[in-house]
């Protein structure tokens, strides 16, 4: 039988009804890349690709393994610190943990490496703290101050304005924060018995609901976190001088607790972060009754406290 095909105002046109499609080549998928690659020396380029991925492999630095904490770095504290005459109570009592998980980010492009480390500051425009500031910015690291001017003043750190490492944030602490940053040091509280008196549930809040936030902070941007504490916390020591291992004699009604109990609630939230949540923490002491070189060398021992690594 003869198939036929019928075009408008044409003849009918025969079609032979020997139709015999082209046998598959099955070879074909396999050799038609291959004859791609070759062609104009495809696969030198491939080879040159494959060479210059592996060489940058190699030699960029993998995730390290976590260093240890030397321990030389404590016991170059300043002499003179260790004799201060300023206050019978502990000059500096430091205490840290979870030092070994440090260097646990992520490796972080190269394009992208910053040079100095992202760090907030609470209560950065007070007494302590604005030292603190001088000495992390003189580093040259990013430094953004968390305070809400209860006792701070701006003019504290007012010579920063104008440096883009440098930047203020009027918050509340007891009021969640999220940012990107690499280190806390949580100094935001009201320090001075006149200070800390005049909103006795607003301190207190400001110790627990404060470092609350700041250590959810660490916690979820992996941040490391120091707490300055106070020779407060041993309340009317029994003991003289303290040690790190005395737990204090803190009357828990008294009209001081809203800042002994405070601080010493911060010191058991920081520590339940570290064996929680693994948040990398220290916990410094304070001096009491300190004049501006007192508060400048605490600005120094915190920054020791914790490095920039
Ligand atoms: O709720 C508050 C209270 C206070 N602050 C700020 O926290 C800062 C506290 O600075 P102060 O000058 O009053 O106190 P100091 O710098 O002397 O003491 C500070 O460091 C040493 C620690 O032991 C103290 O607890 C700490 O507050 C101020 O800038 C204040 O405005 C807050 O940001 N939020």
């Amino acid at each position: 039988m003869t198939s036929e095909l019928t075009f408008r105002g044409h003849e009918t046109q025969p079609m032979a009804d020997t139709y015999s499609p082209k046998p598959p080549k099955p070879w074909l998928a396999v050799t038609r890349p291959i004859r791609y690659i070759l062609r104009e020396q495809r696969l030198t380029f491939v080879l040159i690709g494959i060479a210059i991925a592996t060489l940058g492999f190699t030699l960029l630095p993998s995730n390290q393994a976590p260093q240890r904490y030397s321990s030389a770095i404590f016991d170059s504290f300043p002499a003179e610190l260790e004799s201060s005459h300023l206050t019978h109570r502990p000059v500096y009592n430091e205490r840290r943990f979870g030092i070994q998980n440090w260097n646990s980010g992520g490796k972080i492009p190269l394009g992208l490496k910053r040079k100095g480390k992202r760090i907030v500051v609470t209560g950065g425009a007070g007494f302590v703290g604005s030292h603190l500031v001088d000495r992390l910015m003189e580093r040259g690291d990013s430094v953004i101050v968390v305070d809400n001017f209860f006792t701070g003043r701006k003019e504290n750190v007012m010579h920063h304005f104008g440096n883009p490492r440098f930047e203020m944030i009027r918050h509340d602490v007891v009021e969640p924060l999220l940012l990107e940053v690499d280190q806390i040091y949580h100094l935001a509280c009201p320090a001075s018995p006149v200070h800390y008196k005049f909103n006795p549930v607003k301190t207190i809040k400001t110790n627990v609901v404060g470092t609350l936030n700041m250590l959810g902070l660490a916690k979820r941007v992996g941040a490391r976190f120091l707490l300055t504490s106070t020779s407060e916390v041993y309340g009317d020591p029994l003991q003289h001088p303290q040690v790190e291992t005395y737990w204090g004699n803190v009357n828990p009604i008294g009209v001081r607790s809203c800042y002994d109990e405070g601080k010493r609630t911060a010191e058991t939230l920081t520590m339940d972060y570290h064996r929680g949540a693994d948040v990398e923490v220290r916990l410094p002491g304070s001096l009491t009754h300190m004049d501006q070189e007192c508060a400048l060398m605490m600005a120094v021992l915190l920054v020791i406290s914790l490095p920039r690594l």
